[in-house]
């Protein structure tokens, strides 16, 4: 359901199928600044067709996958990704990756989206989550470091051939004490924890679980509306 009636700067869309989509809906309901933005919640197809971009959250990503797969929604997310901004955050991250090193059993639906090969759960498990202060290249008031949350987190396992040819920005890699152990991962990629491609963002933590809205700032200001600018 749209959040307001006024016509606005630009409709952004949270896949609400599973995970953390609230958490990010209250993030960009505090970060409108000047600007006008419908959030809307997307379930279905048709909900999916009002916005003009896209944040897929954190949480299960197989359990997401699924979900869009019986809803409908996965062959309309891989056209919408084509054209629109997108933004994924850890599981968020996994789905519009464009290759996965580590499936779940059985295979699991990707989006696609993003020109990288990504590791499930690379840091290793839950207890293995972690908190780390991050530099990002491009937020408002870079000098001060972004507090990244990382949950039983992906790994940015290699960026893709075609990444170099689509605009590829990394705007923050993890200090190297923090590396990933995993064996899966052992090139100097596996330290990138954000980036963005063209007009979509990938980031490997959640922003939406601090007190933080630089990234929800970001996103606005430098994939949604450029995307929409005449
Ligand atoms: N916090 C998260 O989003 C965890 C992602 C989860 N490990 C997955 O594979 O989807």
């Amino acid at each position: 359901m749209k959040d307001t009636q006024l016509s606005p700067d630009a409709v952004i869309g949270i896949l609400a199928l599973q995970g953390a989509f609230a958490e990010h809906q209250v993030m960009l309901k505090k970060n409108c600044g000047k600007r006008q933005l419908d959030v809307i919640q997307v379930r279905t197809p048709e909900e999916l067709k009002l916005c003009d971009a896209l944040i897929i959250p954190g949480g299960e990503s197989t359990t997401m996958g699924l979900l869009a797969k019986i809803s409908g929604l996965i062959e309309p997310l891989r056209e919408y990704v084509k054209t629109k901004p997108v933004w994924g955050t850890c599981a968020g991250a996994i789905l519009l990756s464009q290759a996965i090193s580590n499936p779940k059993k059985g295979g699991q639906e990707l989006v696609g989206g993003v020109s990288v090969k990504i590791t499930r759960n690379g840091w290793g498990s839950q207890v293995e989550s972690f908190e780390a202060p991050l530099q990002v290249s491009g937020l408002r008031d870079a000098h001060i470091p972004f507090p990244g949350v990382f949950i039983r987190a992906p790994v940015v396992a290699e960026l893709l051939s075609a990444a170099s040819e689509l605009h590829t920005h990394v705007i923050s890699r993890i200090p190297d004490s923090l590396l990933p152990r995993s064996s899966l991962d052992e090139g100097p990629d596996r330290a990138i924890v954000a980036l963005r491609q063209g007009r979509h963002l990938l980031t490997t933590f959640h922003p939406e679980l601090t007190f933080d809205s630089r990234f929800h700032e970001y996103f606005v200001h430098e994939c949604v509306l450029p995307s929409l600018a005449p």
